[in-house]
């Protein structure tokens, strides 16, 4: 057998195209148990989720939490499950769709997107493989966390790294690391609220709710805390929110030990205590709407805050495929790509022409619409 990935049916002058691997966390593929035991098991496996020696954590996720979990966690994502499947995977599928449509205008040369879960399917390694077969020389990772943490960010990259020591002829490779404070990204949130505030009356506060992590890990320098609050900053200012008008909490609490604080769910439970009974909820850090934000901010959180006496709550929905925000992906996209050839060897001029075709014609439909 051989120990390294060859080359299948290659030729001197092959099409050569840019890659661009999408990635985000993964979900189970169906709402129950087996499903559920199978995609936490691999995700709550990884040491750089849970970061406890493997002697102390196996014997808890064995022996209790996959015991228990699976049935609880089932029973949340039958309530937001929808005929295309989970949230998480019906909206990166439209996201990749969008992507690709406003890559081939942009790009002179192929650029071919492809979506990965880092846990479940579609895997790491089989997205790689099908740039690869594609005649991607060249991949960009693009881990749709606007915010950098080693719990999903550098996981990713692990797996990536993982599958690539074991190419015969390694892609070029480059990763983009965060953008939490990208200008696109920031206008693409800030155009949401604004978006939201149109159709409904403005609460008094701006609750920015992004997903927790332990807190040991922000003192042992993982810099998701502070980027989480840049985030905040910089939105709060395109908006010209005073520091009043908004806040910072974090959601999605798991186990005993401290998380960041403060927790969402216990600021819902005492925002109506302080006089401040109409909110509106954001997810900045939720490039999609998934369990996290589907059921835990728009339905339980909400429940939380009108048990302890809220009058509104709105939830503005994530960026999901929103025209802003796939204009937002397709700058970083742009701006971690430049200096890769935008034209490859055998990108014929036949294909050139073709491609000019299409986007006159995209131009003229686009024109029509107006
Ligand atoms: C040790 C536990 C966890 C850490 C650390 C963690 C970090 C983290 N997660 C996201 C994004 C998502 N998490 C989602 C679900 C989810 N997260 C955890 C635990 C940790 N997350 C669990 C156990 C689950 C599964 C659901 C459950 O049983 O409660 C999701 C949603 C997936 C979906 O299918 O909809 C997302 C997205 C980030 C960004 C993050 C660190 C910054
Ligand atoms: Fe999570
Ligand atoms: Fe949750």
């Amino acid at each position: 057998m051989n120990r390294f990935l060859n080359e299948k049916d290659y030729f001197h002058g092959k099409a050569e195209c840019t890659g661009v691997l999408l990635v985000n966390l993964g979900t189970p593929d169906a709402p129950d148990k087996p499903s559920l035991r199978r995609y936490l098991r691999e995700f709550l496996s990884d040491p750089r989720v849970v970061e406890i020696p493997r002697l102390a954590w196996y014997p808890i996720l064995y022996g209790i939490i996959l015991n228990k979990r699976p049935a609880a966690s089932a029973a949340k994502y039958k309530e937001v499950w929808t005929e295309n499947g989970s949230p998480l995977m019906a909206i990166s599928l439209q996201q990749q769709k969008a992507l690709q449509k406003e890559l081939d205008i942009r790009f002179e040369g192929p650029v071919k997107i492809e979506l990965a879960m880092r846990y479940g399917n579609p895997s790491i390694p089989s997205a790689l493989r099908k740039l690869k077969e594609a005649g991607a020389r060249r991949i960009l990772i693009l881990p749709l966390y606007p915010q950098y943490c080693a719990a999903t960010n550098a996981t990713t990259f692990d797996k990536v790294f993982d599958e690539l020591k074991r190419w015969r002829w390694m892609a070029e490779l480059r990763l983009v690391n965060h953008y939490h404070d990208h200008p696109s990204y920031i206008s693409a949130l800030a155009d949401s609220v604004l978006q939201h505030w149109e159709k409904h009356p403005r609460g008094q506060l701006l609750v920015m709710s992004f997903h927790g992590i332990p807190k040991r890990n922000l003192t042992l320098g993982d810099p998701y805390h502070c980027e989480c609050h840049k985030t905040a900053r910089l939105l709060a200012q395109e908006l010209n929110l005073k520091p009043k008008e908004y806040r910072v909490t974090f959601q999605s609490r798991f186990g005993k030990a401290e998380w960041l604080q403060p927790y969402t769910d216990k600021t819902m439970q005492a925002l109506p205590g302080e006089g401040i009974k109409n909110v509106d909820v954001i997810c900045p850090g939720f490039a999609a709407d998934c369990l996290e934000t589907l059921e835990e901010i728009q339905q339980e959180n909400h429940e939380y805050f009108q048990h302890a006496g809220g009058e509104n709550y709105h939830y503005i929905p994530a960026l999901n495929a929103n025209g802003k925000h796939i204009q937002a992906l397709a700058d970083i996209i742009q701006q971690h790509t430049q200096g890769w050839p935008e034209t490859s060897p055998g990108w014929t001029e036949a294909a050139q022409q073709k491609r000019a075709e299409k986007t006159l014609q995209r131009a003229i439909d686009k024109g029509a619409k107006k």
